[in-house]
């Protein structure tokens, strides 16, 4: 399978913050899921992968062409098979929804003035309504219009649920699932609401101030790790057991005992049958390797 985009040994160093050493591939036919706290460097990167910033080392491929100092044209054609929604819709407030689809016409070589409008009816954006007048929802929606209305292959989401409501998130989904029915597409979806991820995504990445801490597909977090419920002397056992080798047991105590994060429930309950084990959800994945103790 080939990638979509590959991103290798990224860095971006700022004023008392650090992207280093960041990887993340979006491999055809995948959805990624970026995720990690305020701040922790989703959309530097995602920056960097579409030359807005200039990364201080690292290599960015877009459909196998390296970018990085590659001539400004070339860039432009490669974005071409690009679409990309940021959490702010960025279009000039005085335009209306039908003169964004005819500005946007001018941009992109493939866009498809019939495709914009059936989204546009599909997100029911009334056409003779101006940009400053859309609701943050709305904004959201034209903006995925238009990055959907050239064809692209490759689409890159910055918190684009972000201010829709449960409803519209569930059509956006949709629509990016339908999206996804094409062979050769792929998605880079950056997201703080990861029960959409859990929805859509094959693979979750998650970085922590400017690092990436884990990599992996989403079906290793939902389907096969879990979290176990500890009493005091059943972590005791867990840790005494060598079940977990050094530096692979992340855990977080709290009032109601000790809660375990578990590579793999079912190994972990046949070694353990009489301690509680539950599905573990990608927040939960999260906070436990982020947030937990480690030994
Ligand atoms: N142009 C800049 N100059 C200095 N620091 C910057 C600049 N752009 C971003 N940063 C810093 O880089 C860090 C990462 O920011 P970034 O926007 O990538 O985070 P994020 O993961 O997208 O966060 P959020 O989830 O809040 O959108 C932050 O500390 C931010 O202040």
């Amino acid at each position: 399978m080939s990638d979509l985009l590959r991103i290798q040994n990224l860095e971006k160093h700022y004023d008392g913050f650090d992207l280093e050493d960041v990887n993340l591939s979006v491999p055809a036919g995948s959805v990624v899921g970026f995720i990690g706290s305020n701040g922790a460097g989703k959309t530097t990167t995602i920056k960097a992968v579409l030359g807005l910033i200039e990364p201080d080392a690292g290599t960015v491929s877009l459909f196998g062409e390296e970018t990085v100092g590659a001539p400004q044209k070339r860039l432009a054609e490669l974005k071409q098979r690009i679409g990309v929604v940021f959490d702010t819709c960025s279009f000039p407030e005085e335009l209306t929804v039908k003169t964004v689809g005819k500005l946007m016409a001018q941009c992109y070589e493939n866009w498809n003035p019939g495709s914009f409008r059936s989204f546009a009816r599909t997100f029911q954006l009334p056409e003779d309504k101006a940009v400053k007048d859309l609701s943050r929802g709305m904004g959201m929606k034209l903006s995925l219009a238009c990055a959907l209305a050239h064809d692209p292959d490759l689409l890159i989401l910055d918190e684009a649920t972000a201010g829709l409501d449960p409803m519209a998130r569930e059509e956006a989904l949709d629509t990016l699932r339908m999206f996804m029915n094409e062979d050769g597409r792929g998605i880079l979806m950056s997201s703080h609401i990861t029960s959409d991820l859990e929805k859509i995504a094959d693979y979750i990445v998650c970085i922590d101030e400017g690092n990436i801490v884990f990599s992996v597909e989403k079906d290793a977090i939902t389907d096969v790790a879990g979290v176990a419920q500890c009493r005091a002397a059943e972590f005791d056992a867990i840790v005494d057991s060598g079940f977990f080798t050094r530096g692979t047991l992340h855990f977080e105590r709290s009032a109601y005992g000790t809660a375990v994060l578990v590579p793999d429930r079912q190994a972990f309950a046949a070694r353990f049958p009489q301690v509680a084990i539950e599905r573990s959800e990608i927040d939960t994945y999260m906070s436990l390797m982020l947030k937990g103790e480690t030994r």
